[in-house]
């Protein structure tokens, strides 16, 4: 099978058409081909399908092969695959995921795609449908026990859920200590996406994040933009953010009805998928 392996700042994906084929289950797949060793080697896998009700259909697994409703790097990475394999032949439209219709504006310069702004729809609070297990209405700077220790965390659901710990400093040995802690804490029934963030200043951060199902990551899209969402409800910073990541640079724009996320996708190479 014929794929592309894109890059969305610095997080990477397998993209393939997926269109002609019988099953909707890739979990398998996933893993064989983002393996970093026996495969191509990548964060997710995004798969082309046919919509009726979108201009096309994305699924979306991790590199474990676990399914997730959505994924903002990916969704970037994805609209310049099906725009440069001709699968949709116009610079705005839709895309239908398992967590709601994305809009897709492709920014053009001199007729090649130059960024890629996607409408990321509105964070829900609601710890019923982020989900956290907790009789409070939101949860929003509550403390959660981590080795006897207390952290002070905030979550939501943006497509994904999304949990963010403001930090000083960006420490990748403490992200990796307690990322995966925080991922698999008992509070999240279906789990969480861990985003560490430092704010610099009302119109810049940086974050970091541990991703559910794969791990460290260069980037995450939907933790890129929940930070910003936490952070601006925190009043720790305004509506339109330049977020710095590992991997790249992402900007993102809060309005009344809906969030707003820019950012780059990069071809890195196309191939052919042996035994699939
Ligand atoms: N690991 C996430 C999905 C991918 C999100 C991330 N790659 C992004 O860019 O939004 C999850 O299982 O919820």
């Amino acid at each position: 099978m014929k794929f592309w392996k894109l890059h969305g700042a610095g997080n990477d994906f397998i993209a393939i058409d997926g269109r002609k084929d019988l099953t909707d289950d890739y979990s398998d797949v996933a893993k064989k081909v983002c393996h970093r060793h026996f495969g191509v080697g990548a964060d997710g896998l995004l798969v082309v399908k046919e919509s009726n009700n979108s201009d096309c259909k994305m699924l979306y697994y991790n590199s474990d092969g676990s399914k997730a409703k959505m994924c903002g790097n990916g969704i970037r990475c994805f609209a310049k695959f099906v725009y440069e394999n001709n699968i949709v032949k116009k610079s705005n439209f839709t895309v239908e995921t398992l967590a709601s219709i994305q809009e897709i504006t492709l920014n053009m310069l001199n007729e090649k795609i130059d960024s890629i702004k996607v409408n990321m729809g509105l964070p829900n609070f609601d710890p019923k449908y982020i989900p956290v297990d907790t009789t409070k209405d939101k949860f929003i700077n509550e403390t959660i026990i981590i080795n006897k220790e207390k952290l002070n965390v905030s979550s939501i659901l943006l497509g994904v859920p999304h949990t963010v710990v403001f930090v000083e400093e960006i420490d990748k040995n403490y992200i990796l200590k307690y990322g995966p802690l925080i991922e698999n804490h008992k509070i999240f029934p279906e789990k969480t996406n861990v985003n560490f963030v430092k704010v610099i200043d009302k119109e810049n951060i940086q974050v970091s994040t541990w991703e559910r199902g794969c791990g460290y990551t260069l980037a995450c899209g939907t933790g890129i933009t929940a930070s910003v969402v936490i952070s601006n409800y925190l009043n720790k910073v305004d509506k339109k953010v330049n977020v710095i990541s590992e991997g790249g640079k992402l900007l993102i724009e809060i309005s009344e009805d809906r969030v707003y996320m820019q950012g780059p996708a990069v071809k890195i190479c196309e191939g052919i998928l042996e035994g699939i």
